[in-house]
């Protein structure tokens, strides 16, 4: 049976941040995910947890400057010091929150460039061996233009290239399958084909990026599929709820904790 995180940012948005951790348990999740944890203390994050017996199962390093667009430096110019600066916060974070995987966000840049590609690599290999310090896997994921134009990391194949040039143990994919589908679709033999690299899934409708019980993909397939291949990580519900978060878990009932 998959292991299903709510994903705090987009799920629970009626209640405030730190009282999402107890919707979410509340509503029979055992683990939950979100995009960013930095605006409270470590400290209130782990106390959440501990109270509601979750698990944190990702989180993104800081993506440098959200509010002015940024999604993410680590292939920009002249910001290599400060991606080391947020490597230390988010490890601030994970030893708190015991997470075990971490996204680290490309940022707004030409693929095609080559200067920015080695930018690129040189962040992410850092990041991982910083993270395998700490036994912490370092996740890079595709997203497609569509929800992120001019995303640097728009494609699997270059992921997946990567990931193997590199040769980390602990750098994986974030298999997120709503991306998936919207950039190359074939999800299920992608899913089997790249499980070995595979450190984290998301899901969504598509293309709505609802709740995962309609439009284009069959779910029920897919999570049947995610245990037949043997993934035994988490699958992140990083979908916004078409209405109240607890209306649309219809979905969840045969997964929820009692
Ligand atoms: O946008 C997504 O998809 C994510 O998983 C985020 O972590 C990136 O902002
Ligand atoms: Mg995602």
């Amino acid at each position: 049976m998959p292991l299903f995180a709510a994903n705090l940012t987009m799920m629970f948005t009626e209640w405030s941040f730190l009282d999402r951790f107890d919707a979410a348990a509340e509503a029979g999740f055992t683990a939950v995910e979100y995009l960013f944890p930095y605006d409270v203390p470590p400290e209130a994050i782990a106390e959440r947890l501990a109270r509601n017996n979750l698990q944190q199962a990702l989180f993104n390093l800081p993506p440098g400057d959200w509010a002015a667009g940024e999604r993410g430096i680590a292939v920009l110019p002249g910001r290599f010091d400060a991606l080391k600066a947020d490597i230390d916060r988010g490890l601030e974070y994970a030893a708190a929150t015991g997470v075990k995987r971490l996204h680290l966000m490309a940022g707004l840049a030409d693929p095609s460039d080559s200067e920015t590609a080695t930018r690129y690599r040189r962040s992410v290999a850092y990041a991982a061996e910083q993270l395998a310090e700490k036994e912490i896997d370092l996740l890079i994921e595709p997203i497609n233009g569509r929800n992120m134009p001019g995303y640097f990391l728009n494609d699997f194949g270059a992921a997946e290239r990567l990931i193997a040039e590199l040769g980390l143990a602990n750098l994986k994919l974030q298999f997120d399958i709503y991306h998936r589908q919207i950039m190359h679709g074939d999800v299920t033999v992608a899913l089997r084909r790249l499980m070995p690299i595979t450190g984290h899934i998301q899901i969504a409708s598509v293309p709505s990026r609802h709740e995962p019980d309609g439009e284009e993909l069959n779910y029920p397939y897919l999570f049947a599929e995610i245990d037949r291949i043997g993934y035994d990580g988490f699958v992140g519900c990083e979908y916004a709820p078409r209405g109240r978060t607890l209306d649309g878990l219809d979905w969840f009932k045969p997964y929820a904790r009692s």
